[in-house]
Order: structure tokens, then sequence, then C-alpha cells
């Protein structure tokens, strides 16, 4: 780790942002707790998840099966190495839930053959564009499958998102959110692998190297740019210095986060910043375009709150 990085780091973990075992075992309680009550309020108790045979996943389904929901766990390959829904397989039963396989590798070629016509430049397996086309068609074709399951069973589908991958922009639209996101808040690099090794998820599994599973790059941090551990570094040391400071006295934020003298450290910022700034969008959510005239959507806000 470059001089920055080490340095803001270890003042990081001196204020807390990468809490202490007592601290997250805490954060942990509380998480269960707010799933139990999610489901006391909207009477649902049966969640439907898709085990990829990652650590977002397996966290996500102990979460709620801690909180005494019925869990069911789908294992959905489409051109899967075979050690990867073997992990999500091992994690249904090591966590003691439900499990169905589904391999929808079929319907994912069936989807691309009839892409084709509209979008020749899908079959070039050289471009990076086409590759991530083709994993967000993977992702979709999951969504579409666990929603059949959630309604079939009266369910929820669970989205297995992380804080990191929320800064990152890195998730598929209409393709890994679902209903209700427990470990949406957490950070990739310490919060998420430590619940997750506390709840019981087997270690095979919350030392697993992170990958999309979309086969678009070699794992999750080639494609970021950077390790989870030097994203959320970053992205907590700008989200400190965007509190605690009304406007930095520069637009460069590397100059704002006195980083300048580590060029390596500069070039992990710059691949932050782009990354933040080109999926604000993302974060946002859908847009909806108010009326011309009418406040209709505060009007209706108003009605769901009575
Ligand atoms: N300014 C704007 N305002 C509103 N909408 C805008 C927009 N710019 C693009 N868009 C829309 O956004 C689309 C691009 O977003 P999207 O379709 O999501 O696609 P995109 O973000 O390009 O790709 C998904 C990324 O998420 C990663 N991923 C997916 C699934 C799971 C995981 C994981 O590790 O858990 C990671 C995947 O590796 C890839 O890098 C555009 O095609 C367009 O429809
Ligand atoms: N083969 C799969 N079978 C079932 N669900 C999957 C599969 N691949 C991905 N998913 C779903 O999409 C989500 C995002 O995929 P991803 O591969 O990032 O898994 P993850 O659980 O986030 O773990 P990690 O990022 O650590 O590999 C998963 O959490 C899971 O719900």
């Amino acid at each position: 780790m470059s001089d920055w990085f080490a340095q803001t780091f270890q003042s990081q973990i001196e204020s807390g942002v990468f809490a202490q075992p007592l601290v997250l075992r805490q954060d942990l309680n509380v998480l269960i707790d707010k799933v139990r009550d999610y489901g006391k309020a909207s009477g649902l108790s049966t969640v439907i998840i898709g085990m990829s045979g990652g650590v977002d996943s397996a966290l996500t389904a102990a979460l709620f099966r801690e909180a005494g929901w019925r869990v069911v766990g789908y294992t959905m390959p489409i051109l899967q190495n075979p050690a990867e829904t073997e992990r999500g397989v091992e994690a249904c039963r090591s966590l003691g839930i439900e499990h169905a396989q589904i391999d929808l590798t079929d319907q994912y070629r069936s989807m691309v053959q009839a892409l084709q016509p509209v979008d020749q430049s899908l079959s070039n397996a050289e471009s990076r564009a086409a590759r991530i086309r083709h994993g967000n068609i993977r992702a979709r074709l999951r969504m579409i499958t666990l929603y059949n399951q959630a309604h079939s069973l009266r369910g929820l589908v669970a989205s297995t998102d992380n804080f990191s991958e929320l800064s990152a922009g890195f998730w598929t639209i209409n393709g890994d959110v679902g209903d209700l996101a427990p470990v949406q808040s957490l950070m990739k690099s310490w919060e998420v692998p430590w619940m997750a090794r506390e709840i019981g998820v087997p270690e095979t599994i919350w030392r697993a190297k992170p990958t999309d599973g979309l086969g678009i790059d070699d794992g999750d941090e080639a494609q970021i740019g950077a390790t989870y551990l030097q994203w959320d570094i970053a992205v907590r040391a700008l989200m400190k210095l965007f509190a605690d400071t009304v406007a930095p006295g520069t637009d460069k934020w590397s100059e704002a986060l006195d980083a300048t003298h580590d060029h390596a450290a500069c070039r992990i910022l710059e691949t932050v910043e782009t990354r933040l700034r080109a999926t604000r969008f993302k974060r946002a959510g859908s847009q909806m375009l108010a009326h011309p005239r009418e406040p209709r959507f505060e009007w209706l806000t108003r009605v769901d709150a009575a």
C-alpha cells in the first residue's frame, strides 16, 4: 500500500471507520433486528436469494435466517465455473437453508441469439462493452427467475449489494437489485467478510476472490481499478472531506486529500473520482419527471403516509 493509503488507513482505524470486533458484533445484531422488523411490518416471512458462491449472498442469507425468515437460495449457473456453483450450494447447505438449482445457460444462449440481429457487436469477444452487455443479460435473466419464485412463494427478493458496490456503481440496473438490501451499508473490505465469518459463513466463501461471476474481467477489483480496501479507504476519506469542509479549497480531490506527494495514490484516487462521477446517476435511482403543473408525486406520498 502506498504512503497516502497506509497513513489514511491507520487514521481511519484509529477513528473507528474500520470498527473493532465488539462494535461490529453490535452492528450485526442491529441489522438482524432490522431484518426481523421488516418481516413484521410487511407481513412477509419468505425471502428468495440468488446464491453465487460469493460472500455477499451468503451473508445476506445468513442475516435473514438469523432474523427468523424462511430462506430459499437458488444457484443459477450460466456457463459458470463449476467451483462457483458448488460454493453456492455449499453456502446453502452450511447455513441450513432451502436450495434449488436452475441452469439458465440455454435461456442465455437463446437470448443472445435473439438479440444478434439488432446488436451485431454482441458477438465480438474482444469488445469489453459487449462483455459487459453479456454480463448484464445474465444478471437480468437471474432476476426474472428470482421474481417469479418470489411471486410463487409469496416472498420478496433479497438484494445482496454492499456499500462498496453502491459507491462504485458496480451493479446491473434491473439485474441484481431486489426488494430488501440488508448488507447495502457495509464495506466489502472489512465489515462484509468480518460479519460473514462471525455469523457462520464457511471460510472458503468469505475468503473467496470477489467476482461479479459475469465473465467481464478477472474479478471485481480488476474491473473497478482498485482493490476493495483501496476503494473503501478513498471513499471514506472523501466522505469525511465533504462532511467536514463546506467547500474544499480545490476542485482536485487528490489535492484536497493531501495526496499529491504520492503518485501511486493519485492514480488510484483519479480512478475513484472518475468512477464516482460516472455512476452518480445510478445511485440517484430511476428518474420520474414531475408533472408540469401539479406536485402529484408529493400528494401521492402524503396519501401513502396517511
Ligand atoms: N445519465 C444517465 N441517466 C440515467 N440512466 C443512464 C445514464 N447513463 C446511462 N444510463 C443507463 O444505465 C445503463 C448502464 O447501466 P447498467 O445497465 O447497469 O450497466 P453497467 O453499469 O455498464 O454495467 C454493470 C456493471 O455492474 C457490474 N456488476 C453487475 C452485476 C453484479 C456485480 C457484483 O459484483 O455484484 C457487478 C458489472 O461487472 C458491470 O461493471 C445504460 O445502458 C443506460 O440505460
Ligand atoms: N450463479 C449464480 N447463481 C445465483 N445467483 C447469482 C449467481 N451469480 C450471481 N448471482 C446473484 O447476483 C449477485 C451479485 O453477484 P456476485 O457474483 O457479485 O456475488 P456476490 O454474492 O456479491 O459475491 P462476490 O461479489 O463476493 O463474488 C449475487 O449476490 C447473487 O445474488
